[in-house]
């Protein structure tokens, strides 16, 4: 079969049949160990690792895949299928293919964690759907450890962080029953980088050791897989004690758009908290897996569905 691109093929065919884009460098993951698929395009450049690919299934007894070869035309279709395959996101019909999908291998070498509870960071901007992109990965079996919540714990009255915290910003921060009112808080650091970075010195080390705490019940709790929630997850660097980092992204409008209806906050204040926070580019870089929430709740359930079948595949084992 002579194509243009694998964009061609897909739009060749039938609506109904399920395709889903594997990165050149994942080719071995869902592909030996995904009992519904049918079949597997390739170029003539790799077609060798079809090959292997069926041997493999046959090592683990699932039928092989029907192989179709498809000779990509000219210079500029080549370019477009190195680029679809890319681990990028953008807005194109093709790179949505790889949303849910494994776009980078997770790398465990320098991680002093288990192999279990297997542990997904998720995170992403403001707005960016982590929540609800959380609810439906707990729908579907996992555990949940919500950083924002654990967050406000360290607020806690008396508590060594508390005193720090009110020694460094002052007693004006203070509700009359003497705790720490986090709107007045949030009102200085988010207008003020440095006095941000001060509180996150001061109340991270606690996050991430309450976040280590709610993992260990819920390894005793016998659960599989745990996701954590958390908005400054690569700020924070708790990437170490998670297996892999999943990326929920929008585009910036729609960001400021959900903002300004959810937060009733004006044009310019959405726009000043997006641009405190990391770019959709440098969480998509840092990204195992990238989630776009930016269309229907329909659209955005299939894409966790997706994640979530294609993470059973690769869950390490239980040591
Ligand atoms: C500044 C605080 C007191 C404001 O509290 P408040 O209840 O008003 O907001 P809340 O905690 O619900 O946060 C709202 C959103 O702000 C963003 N945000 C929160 N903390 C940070 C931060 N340190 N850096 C950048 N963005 C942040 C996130 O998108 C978060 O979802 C609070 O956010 C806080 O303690 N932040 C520092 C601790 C932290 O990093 N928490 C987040 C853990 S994921
Ligand atoms: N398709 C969609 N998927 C997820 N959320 C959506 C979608 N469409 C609209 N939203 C809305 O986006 C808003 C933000 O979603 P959510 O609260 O899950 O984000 P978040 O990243 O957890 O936000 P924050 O960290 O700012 O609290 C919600 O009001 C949600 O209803």
């Amino acid at each position: 079969m002579r194509m243009n691109s694998v964009r061609d093929f897909i739009e060749d065919v039938k609506p109904g049949i399920k395709v889903e884009l594997v990165p050149l460098q994942d080719m071995y993951g869902p592909t030996i160990t995904d009992a519904t698929m049918d079949c597997l395009v390739v170029t003539k450049e790799t077609s060798k690792g079809a090959t292997m690919i069926n041997t493999e299934r046959s090592k683990r007894g699932l039928p092989p895949l029907e192989v179709r070869v498809i000779d990509l035309l000219d210079e500029e279709a080549n370019t477009d299928y190195q680029g679809l395959l890319e681990p990028k996101i953008s807005s194109s019909n093709e790179r949505k293919l790889l949303l849910g999908t494994l776009i980078k291998e997770p790398d465990f070498s320098t991680k002093p964690i288990a192999n279990w509870p297997y542990c997904i960071g998720l995170t992403g901007g403001i707005a960016s759907g982590k929540s609800s992109v959380c609810k439906r990965l707990q729908n579907l079996g996992a555990a949940v450890v919500d950083c924002d919540k654990l967050g406000h714990q360290v607020y806690i009255k008396d508590t060594p962080v508390y005193h720090q915290i009110v020694e460094y910003f002052g007693k004006e921060i203070l509700a009359s029953n003497g705790e720490i009112q986090r709107s007045s808080l949030g009102k200085i650091v988010f207008s003020d980088k440095s006095k941000l970075h001060q509180l996150n010195s001061m109340v991270w080390p606690a996050i991430g050791a309450a976040v280590k705490e709610e993992i260990a019940k819920f390894a005793k709790e016998g659960k599989d897989i745990v996701v954590i929630e958390a908005a400054v997850l690569l700020e924070a660097k708790w990437t170490h004690m998670v297996h892999e980092t999943w990326v929920a992204i929008i585009p910036k409008n729609e960001a400021v758009k959900r903002i300004m209806e959810r937060n009733k906050m004006s044009k310019e204040d959405a726009e000043a908290r997006i641009d405190s926070q990391l770019s959709n580019k440098e969480r998509v870089e840092a990204a195992n897996v990238v989630l776009c929430t930016q269309w229907d709740y329909e659209i955005t359930q299939q894409q966790v569905e997706k994640a979530w079948k294609l993470l059973q595949g690769r869950l390490l084992p239980k040591e």
